[in-house]
C-alpha cells in the first residue's frame, strides 16, 4: 500500500509540548492545519501507556482520515490496527517486520546514506525517512546530519521505484522552502514530504503552524509541479527563459541595462578586503548602490531593503561565516537573489568546509567561479588550482561541466575563463568578450561577482506580476539573464577601455573600466558581443 500523501508528516512528541497544552488537542488542531500522516512516537513510555495513547491518537487521525503510523514498535502498531510502522535502522528488519504485519501495511525505514536507501528498497520498505537534514534538538542523534544538499544522491536511489521519501531533522518554516529546493536530485527526484516534530508540537498554536508548513509546500509544487507517474520528478526548471538565441539573449540584456539606472538597486556585497573599495565603485558606475556590510546583526535588516546579495570568501575569517550564514538565510527568507563567489575553495579543507555549510545553509542563485573553483565545488580534481588561480587549459567538456553543476545546485552557474560559459543547467551560452588586461588587476573575478548581484537585482525587478505572487522560488525574474548581462557588461567595457587613449597600464585600466563602465551604453553590447548558444 502506498498511496498515502506523505506532504506533511507529524511525529509526535508529548515531551515538546507547551507547558498547559493539551497532547490530543495540539494533535487534533495539527490534523485541522493539514497533516497528512501521523507517526506516534514514544520513547519512554510503557507498552501499556504506548497502546492507549496509539489508540485515542488513531480515533481522532480516523475521524479526519489521515493514516497512523507507530514508531519502533510492531507490536504496538497490531494491537491499535495501524496502518503501518516506521523503523530505524536497528529495529526490525524489513522482512520480519512485514511476515508480522497485514499484508498491506507500511513500512518506513530511516536513512542516512545512500547505502540504507539501497538497501530499504531491496528490502521492500514503502517508504524512507531521510535524516537529519539539519540539527535537532528533538533527539540526540547517532548518525551525521546529512546536509541538505547530500540528500540529492540519495533520492536519486529512488528513481524509477515506486518508494516514497520524506525529510526529517530540524525542519522549520523559515527553512523549509530552502529544503525542499535543496534536496532536489540531478535527475529532478524531489522529496515527498517532510517529517516534523519540534515546528508543530512545540507550537501554541498547532494548527496555525501546520497551515504555514502547507501553505509552504504548495507554493513549490504550484511552480515546480510533479508529473503523474512512479517517479516524483519536477516538471519545471528553475530559471525558464524563453527561446534561447544570441538576439534574445542581447534583447534581454538591453532591458537589463536599460533598467538598472532608473532602477538603482540596493547591493549587498559581503566582499574581500582587497577589493571592496573597486567592487563598489563598479557597482556605482553600473547604476546601482553598493552596501558593503558584514556584521551579521543586520543582515535581517538588509536583506528587506537589498536587491540582492553577493557573498565572495576571498579574504574568509572565522568571524565573517556568521555575517556570510544569516546573510544568505534571510537573503532566500526575502526572496532576493544570492550571487556566491567561492574564492579559492579548493585552496583550504577550512574554505572547502565553510563553502560546503553555506551552501547547506542557503540556495545560491548563481555560483561564479573560475575552472579551479568550480572544480573544487564540484569535487573533480580535472582542473587544479593555485590559491585563487586556476592552473592549467581548464575542462576538456565546459559545457558539459558547467549544464551538470548548475543542474546539481539548482542555480545558475558562471564559469569565467577565456571564454565564460553560463548555464541554468539546461542550456548554455558562451560568450567570448574580454580583454587580457582584465587578468592584470587584482579582483576583476570579484568585481564581475558585483556586476551579476547587480544585473540580478534588476532582473528580479523585472519579474512578472505573476511570478512576483507565486511562492515557490527562492529568487524570483531570470536569473539566467541577470548572470549573462553580469558578465557581457563588464568584458564588453574591458575591450572599451583598452582602446582608451589615457589607459597605459593596469593601473589607469582600472580607473578607465570604472569611467567606460559608467558610459557604457546598450548599442556598445550589442554591437560588440559574442554570444553563442551552446
Ligand atoms: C519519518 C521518520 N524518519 C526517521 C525517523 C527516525 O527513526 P529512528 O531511526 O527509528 O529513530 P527514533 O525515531 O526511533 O529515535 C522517524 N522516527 N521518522
Ligand atoms: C525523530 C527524528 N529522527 C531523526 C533522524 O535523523 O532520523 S531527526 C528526528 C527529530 C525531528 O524532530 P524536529 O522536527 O523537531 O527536528
Amino acid at each position: 500500500m502506498n498511496d498515502i500523501d506523505y506532504s506533511l508528516y507529524l511525529v509526535t512528541g508529548r515531551e515538546l509540548l507547551p507547558s498547559g497544552k493539551d497532547y490530543f488537542e495540539s494533535l487534533e488542531e495539527s490534523l485541522q492545519g493539514g497533516v497528512t500522516v501521523v507517526q506516534i512516537r514514544e520513547k519512554n513510555t510503557d507498552t501499556g501507556e504506548f497502546i492507549k495513547i496509539a489508540r485515542a491518537s488513531k480515533v481522532i487521525c480516523d475521524i479526519y482520515n489521515v493514516p497512523l503510523l507507530i514508531n519502533d514498535r510492531v507490536d504496538v502498531a497490531l494491537a491499535i490496527n495501524a496502518h503501518g510502522v516506521h523503523l530505524g535502522q536497528d529495529d526490525m528488519p524489513i522482512a520480519q517486520a512485514r511476515k508480522m504485519l497485514p499484508k498491506d501495511a507500511v513500512i518506513g525505514v530511516s536513512c542516512n546514506n545512500v547505502g540504507h536507501v539501497k538497501a530499504a528498497v531491496k528490502e521492500g520498505a514503502d517508504y524512507v525517512g531521510i535524516g537529519a537534514v539539519w540539527g535537532t534538538k528533538s533527539k540526540s542523534l547517532t548518525s551525521p546530519i546529512i546536509g541538505v544538499r547530500r540528500v540529492g544522491v540519495m533520492l536519486e536511489a529512488l528513481d524509477g521505484t515506486n518508494v516514497k521519501a520524506v525529510a526529517i531533522g530540524g525542519i522549520k518554516s523559515t527553512n523549509l522552502l530552502r529544503t525542499l529546493h535543496g534536496t532536489v536530485s540531478s535527475t529532478g527526484h524531489a522529496l515527498d514530504g517532510i517529517a516534523v516534530i519540534s515546528e508543530i508540537v512545540a507550537s501554541a498554536e498547532p494548527r496555525r503552524a501546520t497551515e504555514t508548513l502547507a501553505n509552504i509546500l504548495s507554493g513549490f509544487r504550484a511552480d515546480f509541479p510533479h508529473p503523474p507517474g512512479l517517479d516524483t520528478r519536477l516538471t519545471s526548471d528553475l530559471y525558464v527563459t524563453g527561446d534561447l538565441s544570441p538576439e534574445t539573449v542581447l534583447e534581454g540584456v538591453v532591458q537589463l541595462m536599460e533598467t538598472i539606472r532608473g532602477l538603482n538597486p540596493l547591493v549587498h556585497q559581503i566582499t574581500n578586503t582587497v577589493v571592496a573599495t573597486q567592487s563598489a565603485n563598479i557597482t556605482l558606475a553600473l547604476g546601482a548602490s553598493p552596501i558593503m556590510a558584514t556584521e551579521s546583526r543586520e543582515m535581517e535588516d538588509l536583506a528587506k531593503i537589498s536587491g540582492a546579495l553577493l557573498v565572495n570568501i576571498g579574504t574568509l575569517r572565522g568571524e565573517c561565516f556568521d555575517g556570510m550564514k544569516k546573510g544568505g538565510f534571510f537573503a532566500n527568507q526575502f526572496r532576493k537573489p544570492i550571487v556566491f563567489d567561492p574564492v579559492g575553495v579548493g585552496a583550504s579543507a577550512f574554505r572547502q568546509e565553510t563553502v560546503n555549510e553555506l551552501l547547506n545553509t542557503w540556495q545560491a542563485s548563481v555560483i561564479k567561479g573560475n575552472a579551479g573553483e568550480l572544480a573544487a565545488l564540484a569535487g573533480t580534481k580535472e582542473v587544479e588550482a593555485k590559491g585563487v588561480d586556476s592552473v592549467g587549459s581548464g575542462f576538456k567538456d565546459p559545457v558539459s561541466f558547467v549544464k551538470a553543476l548548475a543542474k546539481r545546485e539548482r542555480c545558475v552557474v558562471v564559469l569565467t575563463g577565456t571564454t565564460d560559459y553560463i548555464s541554468d543547467g539546461v542550456s548554455v551560452v558562451s560568450l567570448k568578450n574580454g580583454d587580457a588586461m582584465l587578468g592584470q588587476i587584482t579582483g576583476s573575478g570579484c568585481v564581475l561577482g558585483s556586476c551579476i548581484a547587480a544585473f540580478c537585482a534588476t532582473a528580479a525587478h523585472l519579474a512578472s506580476d505573476e511570478e512576483k505572487n507565486s511562492d515557490g522560488k527562492l529568487a524570483k525574474g531570470d536569473m539566467f539573464l541577470g548572470a549573462i548581462a553580469g558578465v557581457l557588461v563588464l568584458t564588453v567595457a574591458a575591450e572599451l577601455a583598452v582602446q582608451r587613449e589615457d589607459v597605459k597600464g593596469p593601473g589607469t585600466f582600472l580607473s578607465g573600466l570604472i569611467d567606460t563602465l559608467w558610459a557604457l551604453r546598450s548599442d556598445d553590447v550589442q554591437n560588440l558581443a559574442k554570444v553563442s548558444i551552446e
